[in-house]
């Protein structure tokens, strides 16, 4: 079963009917971090297509299914608003920004430090685990590095507020066209590979992209999957890579380079639905 929620309300009477209903749902922002199961996911996929904003002074209201790229950052950015253009290019909707603290490197040329979604946020509007509508301020979310508390309970972000810096235009765009060029240099293009972003976790110090290209896995391919050639901790679909493929060479990577480093990687993607068995790589297989 499938139903594109086109509003909040929408959204938060969804959910709790098929919480009522005993029905298992799962919510889909972008797709942009998840791994769907060959078998595909039996329930109801509630898609949030919910994409309202409005600007208002220093803050912009969002519905949760807004798009922060290029839907929120184009509206923050037009009215010279300062704190969103960090994430230009890469793809979420609110809700899975808030999900999992987008982040990305600060502006050039020092790039010292991660900036996080969640030094921008100001509340947002929750439907709780129990149904409860509430308002809900940036403490609540217990952001850390790909965390929040939304990993741990089953609210449901409806929409969001953040709190921006009034900035020059020339400055906002220059930071966007950076960023842009720098995931352009290492990252491969979504709309040609497609992948979902960033496959294990982060190794601080180290790297879970410089484990695997030291383990030799660049470019290593099973089925329609590959280990993209231009950044180790990407997987992209090659043509008709099946979710088999692509836990097959997730589970070859863990081992090598377990063999290799005394690391073990974990996956940073969500795996949603019902999977295939999945064939195990030969280990006599080249790629
Ligand atoms: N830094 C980078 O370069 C990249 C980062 N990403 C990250 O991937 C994420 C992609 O977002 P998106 O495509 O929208 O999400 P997805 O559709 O990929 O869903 C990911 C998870 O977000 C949760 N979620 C989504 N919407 C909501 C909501 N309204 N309320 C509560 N939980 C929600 C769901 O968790 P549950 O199953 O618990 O309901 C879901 O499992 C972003 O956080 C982005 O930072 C992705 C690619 C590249
Ligand atoms: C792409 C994602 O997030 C990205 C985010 O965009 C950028 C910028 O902030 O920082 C992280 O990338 P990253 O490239 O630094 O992450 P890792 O894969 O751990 O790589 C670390 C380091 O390894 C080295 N590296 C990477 C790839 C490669 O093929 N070879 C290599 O040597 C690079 O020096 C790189 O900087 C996030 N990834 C993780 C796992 O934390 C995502 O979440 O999907």
């Amino acid at each position: 079963m499938y139903f594109e929620a086109t509003t909040p309300e929408a959204l938060a009477t969804a959910v709790r009917v098929a919480r009522e209903e005993d029905v298992d749902f799962f919510l889909l922002g972008s797709g942009a971090n998840i791994l769907i199961g060959d078998r595909g996911f039996s329930g109801l996929v509630i898609a949030n297509q919910a994409r309202s904003l409005t600007v208002k002074g220093t803050r912009v209201f969002a519905a949760s299914g807004a798009l922060i790229y290029p839907d929120v950052i184009d509206a923050a950015v037009g009215h010279s608003l300062s704190g969103l253009e960090h994430y230009v290019g890469i793809p979420s909707t609110v809700g899975g920004a808030l999900w999992q603290n987008l982040h990305f490197l600060s502006p050039a040329p020092e790039r010292e430090r991660t900036m996080f979604i969640g030094e921008v946020l100001e509340s947002a509007d929750i439907l709780t685990a129990d149904n409860e509508r509430r308002i809900v301020d940036v403490d609540y979310f217990e952001f850390g590095y790909d965390q929040s508390v939304l990993h741990q309970r089953d609210d449901i972000v409806l929409s969001a507020t953040f709190e921006l810096e009034p900035a020059n235009g020339e400055a906002l765009a220059r930071v966007m066209e950076e960023n842009l060029r720098w995931r352009g240099e290492r990252h491969p293009p979504l709309d040609t590979e497609p992948s979902a972003g960033s496959i294990f976790r982060k190794i601080d110090g180290i790297g879970a992209g410089r484990l695997i290209d030291e383990a030799g896995l660049k470019g290593f391919t099973w089925g329609g999957a590959q280990i993209s050639p231009r950044h180790a901790n990407i997987i992209v679909n090659r043509g008709g890579a099946t979710a088999a493929d692509v836990c097959a060479l997730i589970m070859h990577t863990q081992k090598t380079v377990e063999a290799a480093t005394g690391y073990w990687l974990t996956p940073e993607i969500s795996f949603v639905g019902d999977f295939a068995p999945v064939k195990r790589v030969r280990q006599s297989a080249t790629g």
